[in-house]
């Protein structure tokens, strides 16, 4: 699909359901548009007729009925344009509503893929600038072209019925225009699509230094990374200055067009009485009225440059929507089937996965949980611990070999049971806004105070809990600030202690807390992990030591598996992983 296609698609599919506002605003400005056109030859007749009079003395009533007519033809296309614009407004505002819901929904069922390959600042701007762009086109420009090309067809076929002559010479520059603004727009057609795709990625950088600023702050990077921010907002500068410089001279050119114009018109119309083709009182009556439809002639062609830019934002806006609209969602797999927790066992069989097709991460790994054991994974950074448990939750799904919960591939289950079934404790917890009682209920909205002070203890949270000046009630601040990190784990082991899941994974996290919390988290974990099949990616070995087994990961495939005595009596590469570990606690 071309480019326009794409922001046609996007823009016919959310304008669609308000065709009604739409046709009855196209109605009210084609009748304003009439009284607009009808207008200037009232003022023409008038002219003729006060010319008349001061030639001949006649009476001058019919001067002052044009006169009348004219202006209540005037009235009436105001009164008829704000009638318009008022349904315009209106369903503009609907629409946009329709097209943010639209994107938010959308993205809520994006595949995990997507987020991992583009950056928060990105998708912002899908928020903050594409869709306002597109709101202020629609709200300045779309009905302003509509009404604008009826004003243009309404005067050009007025103005040949009128006189046919003084008609060619209004448009009679019309071809070289359009041939001038065909080229200029084409130029700034591709400097505003680079202007939205320049905000866009600065947005992306804003985004990750604001979200980096501590470590930016500790490793004294703050000239770097204002740097950075030069070099990035001058890229938008550029982008800004061509794209808005090539659209923005559509319209003083267009203006001078309709200037020479003006000269073509009285000079015609001069022509036309010297060599008495109409009487003198008649060509004057004609100058008046061509120059009052000179002017409204390219009155069209003067907004619609001026708007160009606006437009041609918003169809950029419209392109990239559409292109996110199109974006691959996750499988939810519908008729698919369902378990009732894990009877069996959780297994990964022969799985061979890559993030893209020319780099496999995982080469074969077999991995077994059977009902009711922990079982803890350990490696390397970069062995593939993590990807092994978006396997599992089906963030992504195997390039060949399977993921089987009680011998069904994950594939084949419905992707609500599926992670209705799998609880996972992330090593960064995030708090939503609300209360502390909100987010330790956020899996189970309905989860009575009880249950949720029974979570909190069992995940070692309780006593911190009641430190807080309103306890349960205390409302999480802005940024989290008033939770550690590892006070945030334990919240996130208290949820999924709430959700009860019949699998748990756990992204275990002990690197960067003190050691008072790292025991309680340890104890919540051990609390969390008790009776239950759990997969647990460990970082320190001191804590997974008590696992029904250890599955030993390096480069994508598995090289020792067993519990902990027997890895270390065999002394192979668990065994030294151990040794160099405990030399350090
Ligand atoms: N979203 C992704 N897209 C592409 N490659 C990825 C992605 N996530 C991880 N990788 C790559 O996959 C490999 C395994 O990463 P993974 O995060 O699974 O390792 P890990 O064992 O969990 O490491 P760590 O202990 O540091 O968390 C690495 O080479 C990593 O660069």
């Amino acid at each position: 699909m071309s480019d326009k296609q794409k922001s046609l698609t996007y823009l016919t599919k959310y304008l669609k359901n308000y065709k009604k506002p739409i046709l009855i605003s196209v109605a009210f400005y084609l009748i304003a548009t009439i009284a607009q056109v009808i207008a200037p030859s009232l003022l023409g007749q008038a002219v003729t007729n006060l010319s008349a009079f001061v030639k001949w003395h006649g009476s001058l009533g019919v001067f002052y009925q044009a006169l009348a007519w004219m202006a209540g033809f005037y009235a009436f296309n105001s009164v008829a344009t704000y009638i318009a614009w008022m349904m315009m407004t209106r369903f503009n505002a609907n629409a946009n509503n329709d097209m943010r819901k639209g994107l938010f929904g959308k993205l809520q069922r994006m595949t995990i893929r997507y987020f991992d390959t583009h950056q928060d600042g990105q998708i912002l701007s899908l928020f903050n600038s594409d869709l306002d762009n597109i709101f202020n086109a629609l709200n300045n420009a779309f009905f302003e072209i509509i009404s604008q090309s009826l004003l243009f067809v309404g005067t050009i076929i007025v103005m040949f019925v009128i006189n046919w002559k003084l008609a060619l010479s209004v448009v009679a520059t019309t071809p070289l225009i359009l041939l001038l603004s065909w080229i200029i727009m084409k130029k700034a057609h591709v400097y505003l699509d680079n202007q939205q795709d320049r905000v866009g990625e600065l947005n992306a950088y804003i985004n990750e230094q604001l979200n980096g600023e501590n470590v930016i702050i500790t490793q004294g990077l703050r000239d770097q990374s204002v740097a950075g921010f030069k070099k990035e907002n001058a890229k938008v500068r550029e982008a800004m200055f061509k794209g808005q410089f090539y659209s923005g001279i559509l319209n003083p050119l267009v203006s001078g067009f309709s200037l020479l114009n003006f000269a073509i018109v009285i000079a015609t119309g001069a022509y036309m009485i010297m060599t008495k083709q109409v009487s003198q009182a008649a060509g004057l009556g004609l100058i008046v009225t061509f120059t009052e439809y000179s002017w409204t002639y390219f009155q069209p062609l003067t907004q619609v440059t001026s708007i160009y830019s606006m437009l041609q934002l918003a169809l950029t806006g419209a392109r990239r929507l559409e292109t996110v609209e199109e974006q691959e969602e996750e499988n939810t797999v519908p008729d698919g089937k369902t378990i009732l927790g894990v009877n069996d066992a959780v297994r990964l069989e022969d799985v061979h996965f890559g993030y893209t097709p020319d780099k496999e991460i995982l080469h074969g790994v077999s991995i077994e949980v059977p009902k009711g054991q922990s079982v803890a994974v350990v490696g390397p950074t970069g062995s593939g611990k993590t990807t092994i448990m978006n396997l599992i939750n089906r963030f992504y799904d195997v390039n060949s070999g399977a993921v089987t919960f009680d011998g069904v591939d994950v594939r084949d289950l419905k992707l609500e049971n599926l992670r209705s079934n799998v609880g996972i404790v992330l090593q960064d917890s995030v708090l939503f806004s609300g209360t502390v009682a909100d987010n330790i209920r956020y899996g189970k909205p309905e989860a009575s105070m009880d249950e949720v002070i029974a979570a909190a203890k069992e995940a070692q949270l309780h006593d911190f809990v009641m430190t807080l000046p309103e306890q349960y009630d205390t409302p999480i601040e802005n940024g989290q600030a008033n939770f550690s990190t590892g006070q945030k784990q334990l919240l996130s082991i208290a949820r999924t202690i709430l959700v009860d899941p019949a699998f748990l994974i756990l992204d275990e996290a002990t690197s960067n807390v003190d050691t008072v919390t790292e025991e309680k988290i340890q104890k919540a974990m051990d609390n969390v992990i008790a009776g239950r099949t759990s997969f647990v990616i460990a970082h320190r070995l001191k804590t997974i030591l008590n696992s029904d087994k250890i599955v030993v990961l390096k480069d994508g495939q598995v090289i020792e598996e067993g519990p902990h005595a027997d890895l270390i009596k065999k002394r192979g590469f668990y065994y030294q992983l151990y040794t160099s570990q405990m030399a350090f606690e």
